[in-house]
């Protein structure tokens, strides 16, 4: 390449990136409360979107009841941490489906995040395989999420367990008139894309100050609150993994790209494989994958740090030999000012 070209394209390669002033901001977020180990769930999360080459930053909206260290951790894998107050439910005797379900009302803080225009929220227990940046640039204005699946116990309380109904087969058992309107389309909330906005965070919060709890706590109230504009998104943006064994006619394994790690026993960090269904070949492979991910010390944000200022310096190396090369090409060129 002729030197002035390359200089010109070092030039053009710069690495001084400004965002356009009219350019959207987005982010994906998440959720930690407490001092457990979902804290690891978040790390391998952060390392998942960084090995999917994913251009936006991830927020952890965190409890107070986060320890320092957690915090620690989540900072230096490059993520920005927000601590947000703790929503409570109000008053009621409501099983929830898990006792721990009642903390997730405080996801819907993430709401006022209004800095960034879209964010995609992924549950700790997600790991992101492939790119899905380009899920930011569907239409404004709706929810998007993946239906779920009613078969597990976990919807043992529901009168679609007991028929039998699950909107993943909706011809198979049909939905009997005499129990009431057939449910809406109903989302897991471990994923969805959306819009912080203010007015709505102000109208949820006063919405579920008189919405009794109910067992899948702020995953019911989510669907309520956005039934009119939800549009549901193929399960390969998150895939619930008891789809594997429910509807396998449903799931194309090789073409997901997050994956939820919900299934009781599934969790990589607490895997044994002794649960019903955990020793499923599939099962062993997702939880291997994600500890692939996480055991990668080349995904750790220091280490991504140090390889990308190596590659800037080497570009900044070239640049400036480029530079020399074509000052000596001129002083060679140039006629003489006698
Ligand atoms: O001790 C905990 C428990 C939960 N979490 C956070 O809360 C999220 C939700 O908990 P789980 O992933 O264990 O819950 P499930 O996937 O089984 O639950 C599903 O139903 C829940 C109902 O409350 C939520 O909607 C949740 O997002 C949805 O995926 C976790 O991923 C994690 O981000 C913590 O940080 N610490
Ligand atoms: O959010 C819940 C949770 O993820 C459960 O593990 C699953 O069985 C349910 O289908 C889902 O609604
Ligand atoms: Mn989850």
């Amino acid at each position: 390449m002729a030197p002035i070209m390359a200089v010109a394209d070092a030039a053009a390669n710069g690495d001084v990136k400004l965002k356009p002033e009219n350019q959207p901001s987005y982010a994906y977020v998440t959720f930690l409360a407490g001092n457990g180990d979902y804290v690891k769930g978040v790390v391998g999360l952060a390392k998942g979107l960084r090995k999917a080459e994913s251009k936006y930053p991830l927020v952890v909206a965190i409890l107070p009841d986060v320890p320092v260290d957690h915090r620690k951790i989540l900072v230096d894998q490059g993520c920005i941490v927000r601590e947000i107050e703790p929503v409570y439910p109000p008053e009621n005797q409501t099983q929830f489906a898990m006792a721990y379900y009642v903390i997730n009302y405080s996801k819907l803080r993430i709401w006022e995040f209004v800095e960034y225009d879209k964010m995609i929220y992924l549950d700790g227990d997600i790991q992101v395989f492939d790119n899905i940046d380009h899920l930011f640039d569907l239409p404004n204005s709706f929810f998007y999420a993946v239906m779920d699946c009613f078969c597990e116990k976990t919807w043992s309380h529901t009168p679609q367990y007991e028929i039998g109904y699950c909107q993943q087969c909706p011809d198979k058992v049909q939905w009997p008139d005499h129990v009431g309107p057939k449910p809406s389309l109903y989302f897991n909330a471990g994923m969805f894309v959306y819009e912080p906005n203010l007015y709505t965070y102000h109208d949820m919060l006063e919405t579920l100050k008189i919405t009794p709890p109910t067992p899948f706590a702020e995953q019911d109230f989510l669907n309520m609150y956005f039934k009119d504009i939800y549009k549901p998104i193929p399960n390969v943006y998150n895939l619930v993994l008891a789809m594997l064994w429910r509807h396998p006619e449903n799931v194309e394994l090789d073409k997901v790209k997050v994956v939820h790690y919900c299934a009781a026993g599934s969790k990589p960090w607490r895997y044994t494989g002794e649960e019903q269904h955990m020793d499923r070949d599939d099962i062993k492979m997702l939880v291997k994958n994600w500890w692939d991910i996480y055991d990668d010390e080349s995904l750790d944000y220091k280490n991504i740090v140090a390889r990308d200022a190596a590659a800037k310096q080497t570009k900044w190396d070239r640049f400036l030999a480029a530079l020399a090369e074509a000052e000596a090409f001129r002083f060679i060129t140039a006629p003489s000012a006698a």
